[in-house]
């Protein structure tokens, strides 16, 4: 079942320069109790998304509800939903109790004893239960984040609205609060919505995630799903790290022409992209780590290679020929010299084949979202 159900939500703002679309028509349903994240590059529509999810921003157009209620115009405090902001945004004159305990004083009708029970147990929870009588300065920026977070908690809402909560956290702690929201999220199982633009987070934190471009929504699925079947060429860019690599070819015979290289696709493959409407405008894309170093195989490409980069158990190998570079990540035990030449092959079940013009994923079958009921906007 849906908890939110977002259908034909459109946000548009007023500014200098005209009209801005900055949410385009989406459709979405959130289920009950899942951890879903909104992840795209700075300007597509995540915040906007989610603060009309919170009631922070008017929706221009279409429809928001929680459970069954429809809430456009619906007050923020009465939507059953509590947000983390990025900048935490706690009061600072208030102790850690006070700015816990202000929420559930202004909409809750709880005596103050039972408030103060509840804000010590989250306190206990969170592990900052020995701040809660210092002023948020006092506190480090983890700290203070996890104040932000109780504040949430306490509330017991029916969802929480993350916006980049871990973007002002270094990179060691914030590997350390992905773990705790997690193990959060699965002890109380409230539905969570998270914006980030990191795509290591989104992949490592959610049930499903919604990659944004342009206020439109690109592709829903599992962090396995959008990995290994992104439905166009941007998804397959924004998810992987390091990216996917990309080659302009045309299809002649079964076979794709890159500028330095060809390579023969399985003829299902060869018969999907000739069922797409050009076999001239193709991009072939591969994943860094599916590029398989080879020099016993048939036909291999054969390319030097420039730069190798160990990094942890990993190596790196970036290969040229011609205007054509690879980057190909290898085991790193494997033993290789910039300067020689490398040979590999693309294992046909990791190709993709890219539409040139529209980005369209022409080798598999993942439907975006159009529209807001179960059935379809979460296959
Ligand atoms: N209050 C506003 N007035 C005018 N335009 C706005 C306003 N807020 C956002 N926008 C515009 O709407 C678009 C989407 O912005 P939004 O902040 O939702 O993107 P985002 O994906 O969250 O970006 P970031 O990761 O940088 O926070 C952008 O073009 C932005 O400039």
């Amino acid at each position: 079942m849906s908890r939110i159900t977002i259908d034909n939500v459109r946000k548009e703002y007023d500014s200098d320069a005209g009209t801005i679309t900055a949410v385009e028509n989406v459709s979405l349903g959130i289920r009950d109790g899942e951890f879903l994240t909104i992840v795209g590059p700075s300007g597509s529509g995540k915040s906007t998304l989610l603060r009309m999810i919170a009631g922070l921003e008017d929706i221009s157009g279409g429809e928001i509800r929680i459970g069954e209620t429809v809430v456009n115009n619906i007050a923020p405090q009465n939507r059953g939903v509590a947000m983390v902001f990025q900048n935490y945004a706690l009061y600072p004159h208030m102790s850690v109790r006070q700015n816990m305990s202000y929420g559930l004083k202004l909409t809750t009708d709880l005596d103050s004893e039972e408030i103060q029970r509840r804000v010590e147990e989250t306190a206990e929870m969170m592990g900052i239960g020995d701040l809660l009588d210092k002023k948020p300065n006092n506190l480090s920026g983890g700290q203070q984040q996890r104040v932000a977070t109780g504040r949430a908690i306490v509330r017991k809402p029916e969802v929480f609205l993350f916006d980049e909560p871990l973007s002002n956290l270094d990179a060691k702690l914030r590997l350390h609060m992905r773990t705790e929201l997690q193990r959060i999220q699965e002890e109380l199982e409230t539905t969570s919505v998270y914006v980030t633009h990191d795509q290591t987070e989104a992949m490592t934190m959610s049930d499903r995630i919604v990659i944004l471009s342009d206020g439109t929504i690109q592709q829903l699925g599992t962090p396995a799903e959008v990995y290994a079947e992104p439905a166009n060429k941007f998804v397959a860019d924004f998810i992987g790290s390091p990216s996917m690599n990309f080659f302009e070819t045309r299809l002649e015979n079964g076979v794709l022409y890159g500028d330095e290289f060809e390579y023969e696709l399985e003829p299902q493959l060869a018969e999907a992209v000739r069922s797409g409407s050009t076999t001239d405008d193709l991009v072939l894309g591969i994943r860094p780590e599916h590029i398989q170093v080879d020099p016993a195989s048939d036909d291999p490409i054969s390319a030097r290679l420039d730069v190798l980069e160990h990094e942890g158990s990993d190596n790196y190998l970036y290969l040229s020929k011609g205007d054509a570079e690879w980057t190909v990540r290898v085991d790193g035990n494997t033993r290789f010299e910039e300067g020689e030449r490398i040979e590999f092959t693309f294992p046909p079940e990791h190709v993709h084949v890219f539409d040139g013009s529209t980005g369209e994923n022409l080798v598999v079958e993942t439907p975006v979202p159009t529209d807001s009921s179960d059935s379809s906007a979460t296959a």
